[in-house]
């Protein structure tokens, strides 16, 4: 089987420091795959390079970032345009800047039904209340008629969620898609994402640092430090048998969903120099 997306060697730097470092990785159809690490290991910048919307201050200078066998990066922008939404969606981070404060929901969900998809307007607000009823929103015709602001942020992530299972992508990136959320939330939300994830048989690509998300909805996971892989697998055998230092470090300075007593160790500094020299950062 292909890989649905198939990074290669991809590298990425700004005027001042190297971003991302010979990344590779590779994500098959219907999987889901982690981007793990903390703050400032590359993750969000994958995700921004695959969607085609890295900052202007990074430049991406060498590798692919194939999706079902044609390159993004060599893509026309035109081109791009065209697959972002439909065939590749994204979750965002945060439902509240996401969304168009100034128009109403069902305006904002059915924008892409039709132009898109060429649906009529009609269409498209029926499509739009079964895809609300799909992200398990109650009263989606009162909801169609709100504004952003008059929504919780787990209602306006639900309702991004259904805006990026709309169009039936073949891949959506969630860069870290319950973050914004408090903690009884997150709960609910990362069940729906799994549970559309499923039903559709989205290939996911999944940027997180939280690793009891990790364990809880990603079949494969990418361990980054300094924009480089460190290691990468099955979740399962990475958190049970961790083959990298620094993952074995991260795993100690986790929380485990399981044993959230457990008293957490925070990662060595003399582990970090050490890879840092390694990276040569
Ligand atoms: N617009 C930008 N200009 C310059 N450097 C940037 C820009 N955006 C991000 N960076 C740098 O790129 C590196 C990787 O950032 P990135 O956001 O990809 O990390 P991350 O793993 O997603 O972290 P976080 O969880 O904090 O978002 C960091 O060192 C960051 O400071």
């Amino acid at each position: 089987m292909s890989p649905v997306i198939d990074i290669k060697n991809l590298s990425a730097r700004t005027a001042v420091s190297p971003i991302l470092r010979d990344v590779s990785l590779s994500v098959n159809a219907g999987e889901v795959m982690a981007l793990v690490g903390e703050s400032g290991a590359g993750k969000s910048t994958i995700a921004k390079a695959v969607l085609g919307i890295l900052p202007a201050g990074i430049k991406v200078t060498g590798g692919n970032i194939f999706f079902e066998g044609t390159d993004l990066l060599a893509l026309a922008p035109a081109k791009l345009r065209e697959l972002l939404g439909v065939r590749i969606a994204l979750i965002p981070q945060d439902p509240l800047t996401s969304l168009n404060p100034a128009r109403r929901i069902g305006d904002q969900l059915t924008d892409g039904l039709r132009l898109r998809a060429g649906l009529s307007r009609k269409a498209a607000f029926d499509r739009a209340l079964s895809l609300l009823n799909d992200v398990h929103i109650r009263e989606p015709e009162r909801v169609l008629q709100r504004y952003p602001h008059e929504l919780s942020g787990g209602m306006r992530q639900r309702v991004l969620i259904a805006q990026a299972f709309s169009l039936n992508p073949h891949v959506i990136i969630a860069d870290e898609p319950t973050t914004a959320l408090d903690v009884t939330v997150q709960k609910q939300v990362l069940r729906l994402i799994r549970d559309m994830q499923r039903e559709h048989r989205t290939t996911l690509l999944f940027v997180t640092h939280d690793l009891g998300v990790v364990a809880q909805i990603c079949d494969r996971m990418t361990v980054l430090y300094g924009g480089k892989v460190l290691e990468q697998g099955a979740t399962a055998e990475i958190l049970q048998n961790p083959q990298s230092p620094y993952t074995r470090a991260l795993l100690a300075a986790s929380p485990r969903y399981d044993q959230p007593e457990q008293s957490l160790k925070p990662v060595p500094e003399a582990l970090i120099a050490e890879l840092r020299r390694e990276i040569g950062m």
